[in-house]
Formats: structure tokens, C-alpha cells, sequence
């Protein structure tokens, strides 16, 4: 794959390293701290949340590699925010064990979604002109579906002693053993996961270096 651009992946999420390396990207990692709170416009809007996550992720990146690192050339910088929504409330990681619990005994049974927010920002910081330096984003959000089989208290327990539910949106990690929680998904399992990494790769084939 011949890339133009320098790829920079936005993410201490190690799902969404391996999901962009299994598309065949040749990336580096470059994460920066943001502050993930949400204003109650954004909490009414969940896809709009998750894009305007996923852009403050990306911005706190192109700074940090401007700002830092005195990166010039051009490059993309790709940041992901996945969260889980039921009736309309997110769902973001569980702050504890107690949340965890609660989190799974009410998705117990029922359907939910999964929308991931994915932005790209692109940049040409030219080495001879700082002044010169060009930026913009496109960011999108995708709907993935996910019902519950009905779960019992022991094996809410179980799982959640597993550890596994602790850094992830809504308590569960579906591509682990949170698998057998699972009844049924609609949309992209991968979007689930944490990157809708086959549209990513699509919609920026230009980017990826898929188009002549
Ligand atoms: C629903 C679900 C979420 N998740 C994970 C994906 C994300 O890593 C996490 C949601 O948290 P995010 O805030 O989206 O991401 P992150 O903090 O892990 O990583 P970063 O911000 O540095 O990119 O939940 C799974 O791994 N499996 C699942 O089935």
C-alpha cells in the first residue's frame, strides 16, 4: 500500500491497534490527554458525542505533534470514541465493579447500541514555513446493534470478577469472553470492538493510499 500521508493513530486502545494493523495501515501511535467530559447538549445527541470525543482526541494529538514533537510533513491522524447507549443514555466505561454490575444487569436482555465516533484530521505542516501549516478534519459515527441474552446475577458476578468489563464501554468486551454475553449483533462487529475500521479505510482511501 503506497501511503501519502504519515499515519498517526490517536489511541492507547490496543483493540484499535490491532484492528487498524489487520487492514494492512502502516501507522505510529501518538496519544495526548483530553478531558472526556460531555455537555448535556452532547449527552442528548450520542453520535454527536462520540465525533465530538473522537475530535478532541485527534486535536489534543495534532497539537502534541506540532507543539512537541515539531512534526512537519503531511500526515492523518485518526482518534475513535466508543460508547454504548440504552434508551437514549450513554453508557462510557465503569468507574468500578458496583457500576460494572449495574451497567450489565440492565443491558441484560435487552437491545442497545454501540456507536463509535471516528475522526481524521488532516495536516501539511511544511518544514521550510511553520506559518504555512493547513488543517482539517472529517469525522463520522457508526451505529452498530447489540442484544443481550438474559443474564443472572452469578453470572454478572463472574464476569465482572474476570476483570475484563474494567476499560471498556459498557462493561464488556465482546470480542473476549464478554462474547458469551452476546445474543446477536446488527451492523459491524468491528465497530463494536472500537474502530469501524472497513468504512475508516474506505471513506479515506485517499488518505490510505487506495486510490491512484
Ligand atoms: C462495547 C465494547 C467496547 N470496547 C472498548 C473499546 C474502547 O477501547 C473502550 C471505550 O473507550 P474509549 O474512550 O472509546 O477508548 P479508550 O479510552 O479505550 O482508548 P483511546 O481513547 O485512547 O482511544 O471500550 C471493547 O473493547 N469491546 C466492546 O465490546
Amino acid at each position: 500500500m503506497a501511503q501519502s500521508f504519515d499515519i498517526f493513530l490517536a489511541s492507547g486502545s490496543p483493540r484499535r491497534r490491532e484492528l487498524l494493523t489487520r487492514e494492512g495501515v502502516d501507522f505510529s501511535v501518538r496519544t495526548a490527554e483530553v478531558d472526556e467530559y460531555l455537555t448535556i447538549d452532547e449527552r442528548r445527541d450520542p453520535e454527536q458525542a462520540a465525533k465530538s470525543l473522537a475530535e478532541r482526541k485527534a486535536r489534543a494529538s495534532v497539537e502534541a505533534l506540532l507543539n512537541q514533537d515539531g512534526y512537519t510533513g503531511m500526515a492523518a491522524v485518526i482518534a475513535a470514541d466508543t460508547m454504548v447507549v440504552l434508551d437514549g443514555e450513554i453508557y462510557g466505561k465503569p468507574v468500578d465493579e458496583d457500576d460494572a454490575m449495574r451497567m450489565l444487569g440492565e443491558l441484560s436482555g435487552r437491545t442497545h447500541q454501540v456507536i463509535t465516533g471516528v475522526s481524521v484530521w488532516l495536516m501539511h505542516a511544511p518544514a521550510d514555513n511553520p506559518e504555512e501549516l493547513s488543517l482539517g478534519f472529517r469525522s463520522f459515527a457508526e451505529t452498530s446493534h447489540v442484544r443481550f441474552k438474559d443474564l443472572d446475577e452469578g453470572i454478572i458476578a463472574w464476569y465482572v470478577g474476570t476483570g475484563e468489563p474494567m476499560d471498556k464501554a459498557g462493561a464488556y468486551g465482546i470480542q473476549g469472553l464478554g462474547g458469551d454475553l452476546v445474543a446477536d449483533v446488527r451492523g459491524d462487529f468491528d465497530n463494536v470492538v472500537g474502530l469501524p475500521v472497513k468504512r475508516l479505510v474506505a471513506d479515506f482511501a485517499d488518505v490510505f493510499g487506495l486510490e491512484e
